[in-house]
């Protein structure tokens, strides 16, 4: 098969990109783009999967109208959120979205019953209120009994277009229910929830092929002959595939979309007690690795402001109202569970800036530096996190997905980290998600020839570090006023403060 589709749903977006590597260079064209987001109804947060479903198939359509007759397919989205089915494959109820207030008290529950450290020691994963495991924990356990199948949202829209149940392992990894050690759902964390390891599907590697389109959509839409795959299903395990990162660098990669997800790719997974204090993820990658990553709040903060001020600022003049405006006027922990869904972001930034007894941001300008220079803060302090756990240093942090765009935030990211910084590909989600189809087909060899292939097909933006002199000043000035806090639920991620010692740019690390 020559050509590829994927399929690519984040948070805030979704879209169809057509690849096909042609005289040795990865072509790519956007075939269909559509808004993505979750509503609220009666108190609850969901996601409208039968509009997403439908925009795969109009994107698909529109791919057999410009000349695809044939392809491979593959689907990727966010993570955490499920869809239940009954033994006919029908929705027993709609889709809860993760940022739903229904899990604020989740966690807590779940490690009553059985420890943070052990669940931690199972599973490698981040403690966030929102994972599968949690959401389960607080639905209602008649629903639960009655589910013939578990399904995540990707593996949901493949089972719509296939009729194949499957898990698939990437994004299986993020409910914190699947075992490091038996590679398999863990039965003790599914007792907890009285569910049973067939409630659950298959669990499939990426590169898996799943079959054709069922008969039934080929015969109301008029689509190309597909192959669909079963691709990296989580939409950073795609991301990451698509870093175009060179064999023997030494880099860390920077998730940039509605979430900000950064890390390394390791062969074996890291669970000390270190690694659970900062609050790092063992999410599954493609071709047996590990995504050790944190999720840090990311472009959703300016998305949530976008809203605040009725969407009648672009993302891109945000950045232009911030780059004149100084540096680190306003500090805040965007790691605060507050950020998380407030009612409206403005209002809930300078609430925190009138509690910890700074200036109030005023200006769209003002509230999106602040943001942009305290998601530079995190990320350095990840970076530096990331270092003391592996080992390992960091020489480059590949910025991907629509926050490559932003020219601000991936300077400061150097400034303040003190690291090269190569900005892009903005669809690096999407080329991770083809360079999986274009493997199955063995059109390309592995991920190495793969990237290689990225690297040799579009060209990035690289941000050498500036102004190192005032890190120091920025780390401390943000460790003083976010450790005095500004009440508010913190976030579930057991952070240790990394502070610079005097200026060498080495690391101490203190811990609350
Ligand atoms: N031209 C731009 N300038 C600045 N930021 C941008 C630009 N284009 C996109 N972005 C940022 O990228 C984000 C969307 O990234 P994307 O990876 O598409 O998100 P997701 O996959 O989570 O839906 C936007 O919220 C915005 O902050
Ligand atoms: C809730 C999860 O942490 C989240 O989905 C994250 O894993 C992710 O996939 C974010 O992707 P976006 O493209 O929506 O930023
Ligand atoms: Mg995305």
């Amino acid at each position: 098969m020559e050509d590829h589709i994927a399929v690519d749903i984040g948070a805030s977006s979704g879209r169809l990109v057509w690849g096909r590597v042609i005289d040795g260079e990865l072509s790519l064209q956007e075939i269909h783009r559509f808004a993505n987001g979750f509503t609220e109804r009666g108190g609850h947060c969901y996601w409208n999967i039968d509009y997403l479903f439908g925009q795969v198939l109009i994107g698909l359509q529109k791919a057999k109208q410009q000349g695809i007759t044939a392809c491979t397919l593959g689907i990727d989205t966010w993570a955490v959120d499920y869809v239940l089915l009954d033994r006919e494959g029908n929705r027993l109820e709609e889709v809860y979205a993760y940022r739903d207030e229904r899990t604020r008290d989740a966690v807590e529950r779940v490690t009553s019953q059985l420890s943070a450290r052990v669940i931690y020691e199972k599973t490698g994963i981040q403690f966030q209120k929102f994972n599968t495991l949690f959401q389960l924990s607080v639905h209602d356990p008649a629903q639960l009994q009655q589910a013939d199948k578990i399904l995540l949202v990707p593996d949901y829209l493949y089972y719509l277009l296939t009729g194949r149940h499957i898990n698939e392992v990437t994004n299986a990894s993020t409910t914190q229910l699947l075992n490091l050690h038996t590679q398999d759902f863990d039965e003790d964390l599914l007792r907890l929830l009285s569910l049973t390891r067939n409630q659950f599907a298959e669990l499939v590697q990426p590169g898996t092929v799943l079959g054709p389109i069922r008969q039934t959509w080929r015969e109301k839409y008029d689509l190309p002959d597909c192959e669909v795959i079963a691709v990296a299903t989580h939409d950073t395990a795609s991301a990451v595939l698509g870093v175009p990162a060179a064999e023997e660098e030494s880099f860390a990669y920077l998730s940039s979309g509605t979430w900000s997800l950064i890390g390394v790719e390791t062969i074996r997974a890291i669970v000390d007690e270190q690694a659970q204090t900062s609050n790092f993820t063992n999410e599954w990658g493609a071709f047996h690795t590990y995504r050790f990553l944190k999720n840090i709040m990311g472009l959703w903060l300016i998305q949530e402001v976008h809203r605040s001020y009725d969407e009648q600022y672009s993302f891109a003049s945000f950045v232009e109202m911030a780059t004149p405006l100084e540096a680190f006027r306003y500090y805040v922990d965007f790691t605060d569970d507050r950020f998380l869904h407030p009612f409206d972001m403005v209002a809930e930034i300078q609430s925190y800036c009138k509690e910890t007894g700074q200036e109030i941001p005023g200006t769209p300008g003002e509230i999106a530096r602040c943001i942009f220079d305290n998601l530079a803060i995190l990320y350095a302090l990840a970076v530096k996190e990331m270092e003391a756990i592996t080992q390992a240093p960091i020489e480059v942090i590949h910025i991907v997905g629509g926050g490559a765009n932003n020219e601000l935030l991936c300077q400061w990211t150097a400034n303040v980290s003190g690291k090269k910084v190569v900005a892009g590909p903005t669809e690096s989600t999407a080329m991770g998600n083809l360079l999986v189809q274009m493997i199955a087909s063995q059109k390309v060899k592995d991920v190495q020839e793969g990237r290689r292939l990225i690297r040799d097909s579009f060209v990035g933006k690289t941000y050498l570090p500036q102004d190192p002199g005032d890190q120091r000043v920025w780390f401390e000035s943000f460790t003083q006023i976010t450790k005095r806090g500004a009440g508010g639920s913190r976030g579930h991620a057991g952070k240790s403060d990394c502070e610079l010692s005097d200026g060498e740019g080495t690391v101490r690390e203190s811990r609350h």
